[in-house]
């Protein structure tokens, strides 16, 4: 994915036609909302292209200084890649690109030179949990829930979902969240270090609004500067990321993987072990 997007302003683009998200800009802020609250705002191909049409269309806006990432309704903020798709199709459905684009989304989500704060509003799981991760800042509503569910259902994150993870909570807490598969509430997500602040339900948006606008009193340089900055640390991880990725197209085809979405379809524990590929 390009490094640098021109910045021909909003007025140069149409605006996309999107359907599992909406993308909405509010004085400095853009607002991305996964939209699809039947699913849990779990993500399938189409989610994840839009997802990245919005963030592109964000980072070339030049009045918007800084990104808010949502779930639509109360349930869920993303709870990572949609099982019963993969239990139906085998994989996330079509997309435009003909490609699954979800380490593109998460390196674009570090690239772009604007922070972003992920409005948890609900259950943050699996892919989603790592959607939020790999924001900037996080804020959560009270009954926002935390974790990683792949090793129950056929699938993981051994690029930024675990790397970086372990650099945000430390080794033995990403350990934990990955192996033992657990929930885990806001004020233990707050105490790990893994959110920023945790606020009541109903006033999640207009705090992180009121992030973003303080965000935006700042210098977009010095800002961009930081972000990069911060970022270069733990970049190497893109590499692992792109690994991570290969490695999970040959998982989640195995009868390993396959088994662990069919019985998260058909609510039943999976009989991983019988499936195992390797001695
Ligand atoms: C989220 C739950 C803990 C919520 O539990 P509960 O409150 O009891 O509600 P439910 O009745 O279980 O769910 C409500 C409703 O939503 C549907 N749903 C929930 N999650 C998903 C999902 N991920 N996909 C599709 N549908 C979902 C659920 O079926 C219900 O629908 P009904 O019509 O009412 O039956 C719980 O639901 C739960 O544990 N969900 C599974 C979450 C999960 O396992 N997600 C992880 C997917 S694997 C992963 O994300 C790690 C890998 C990864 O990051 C990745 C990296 C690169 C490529 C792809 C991925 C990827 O994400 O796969």
């Amino acid at each position: 994915m390009s490094q640098t997007i021109t910045d021909a302003g909003p007025a140069a683009r149409p605006a996309p036609a999107l359907q599992d998200i909406r993308y909405e800009v509010e004085g400095p802020t853009a607002i991305i909302t996964i939209n699809r609250p039947h699913r849990y705002n779990a993500f399938r191909g189409i989610t994840v292209e839009e997802l990245i049409k919005a963030f592109r269309l964000a980072w070339a806006d030049r009045s918007v200084q800084a990104v808010i990432l949502t779930g639509a309704g109360e349930k869920a903020f993303c709870t990572g890649g949609d099982v019963k798709q993969r239990a139906e199709t085998g994989d996330y459905g079509p997309t435009e690109s003909g490609m699954f684009e979800i380490g593109n989304l998460h390196k674009l989500i570090r690239d772009i030179p604007k922070p972003v704060i992920a409005a948890v509003n609900g259950v943050a799981v699996g892919g989603g949990h790592v959607l939020h991760v790999l924001c900037d800042l996080s804020i959560a509503s009270e009954t926002a829930r935390f974790g990683q569910a792949g090793p129950k259902v056929g699938s993981f994150d051994a690029g930024f979902g675990s790397a970086y993870l372990a650099r945000v909570v430390g080794e033995k807490r990403a350990r934990e969240i990955w192996y033992l598969c657990r929930m885990y509430d806001a004020a233990t997500a707050e105490r790990w270090g893994l959110v920023n602040a945790v606020v009541p339900a109903d006033q999640l948006l207009a705090e992180a609004t009121k992030w973003a606008a303080e965000i935006a009193e700042k210098s977009p340089t010095a800002l961009r500067f930081l972000k990069q900055s911060f970022n270069a640390d733990t970049d190497h991880q893109a590499g692992l990321s792109n690994l991570a990725m290969s490695a999970l197209d040959l998982f989640t085809a195995s009868p390993e993987g396959l088994e662990g979405a069919a019985a998260f379809a058909q609510r039943r524990p999976a009989d991983f072990v019988q499936q195992v590929a390797w001695h």
